[in-house]
């Protein structure tokens, strides 16, 4: 049975060269409040994309977060590589800072059936090869929270693209699908996240589940909204095993910088 590992190493500080881990990352950054560990997130990223609106984003909140920092510093430092979606919320004064500074930008405004979110993982997809695309993972900040149609659209965007890596991030949680049929090995860094999490089904009911590692471990039940689903549930070790016959999602809480173990 193929083992799947997931790890959140991306949300510590990268590790020295010749001890990092064989997985490189795409970050897209979405159209809502950035969260504080955008900086660290954009460091660990090879590509940088801005899904139309995100772009006002990264210009407007990431010299806030360098308060002792001239803006336009950071803006030159914070370049994305590319924005795409429909622009209809990127700022033309945005839109022309970036282009100044070489920034890539596609204009789909014709279509108007897919996200912001959908183009840009599209875009990673057809930028990446084959071999590279097995070992990466595409990190999207401000997926979480907001507008209900927005959240529910960018979880969309997991099942979509099932054989991508993706991950949604808020300032309070994570959340990547599970693709049926695999046996996945969830890493936990207790130091960085947990230890409330959540198992739900999605798209249609798990017939049946098998998780180690939780303090409410789910032994082959089943599972559908409407019936069991697993939410505050606790990880309790620090790998936590999961296998189900449909796809699920994953969620587990990120632990605010006070609560961080030391
Ligand atoms: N409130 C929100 N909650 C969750 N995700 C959001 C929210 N606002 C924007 N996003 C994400 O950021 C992307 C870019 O946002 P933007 O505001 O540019 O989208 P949009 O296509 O103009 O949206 P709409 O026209 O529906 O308001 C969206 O496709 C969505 O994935
Ligand atoms: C059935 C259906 N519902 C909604 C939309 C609208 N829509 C979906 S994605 C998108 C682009 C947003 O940037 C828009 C406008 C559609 N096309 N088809």
């Amino acid at each position: 049975m193929e083992v799947v590992h997931h790890h959140s190493a991306f949300l510590l500080p990268p590790a020295p060269a010749g001890h990092r881990t064989s997985l490189s990352y795409a970050l897209v950054v979405l159209n809502q409040r950035l969260p504080r560990f955008a900086p660290l997130l954009w460091q660990h990223a090879n590509l940088r994309l801005c899904a139309d609106g995100g772009a006002n984003r990264v210009f407007d909140e990431m010299p806030a977060l360098f308060p002792d920092e001239e803006a336009d510093v950071i803006r030159n430092r914070y370049k994305p590589d590319v924005i795409k979606g429909d622009m209809d919320s990127i700022r033309s004064e945005v839109m022309d800072f970036y282009i100044k500074l070489g920034t890539k930008v596609v204009d789909e405004s014709h279509d108007q059936d897919t996200t912001d979110l959908h183009k840009c993982v599209s875009f990673i997809r057809d930028f990446t090869s084959d071999l590279d695309k097995s070992r990466l993972c595409i990190l999207v900040v401000g997926a979480l929270g907001g507008r209900f149609d927005h959240e529910i659209g960018n979880i969309n965007v997991l099942c979509r693209f099932k054989n991508m890596r993706i991950i949604l991030i808020s300032d309070d949680c994570l959340i990547h699908l599970l693709p049926e049929g695999k046996s996945h090995e969830i890493h936990i860094l207790p130091s960085v996240v947990g230890p409330h999490c959540g198992l739900i089904p999605i798209g249609m009911p798990s017939k049946s589940t098998t998780t180690t590692g939780l303090q409410w471990n789910i032994n082959g039940a089943e599972m559908h909204f409407g019936g069991l689903i697993s939410t505050s549930n606790i990880a309790k070790e620090d790998i936590v095993t999961v296998h189900s016959d449909s796809d699920l999602l994953w969620t587990i809480s990120i632990k605010k910088p006070q609560d961080r173990l030391q």
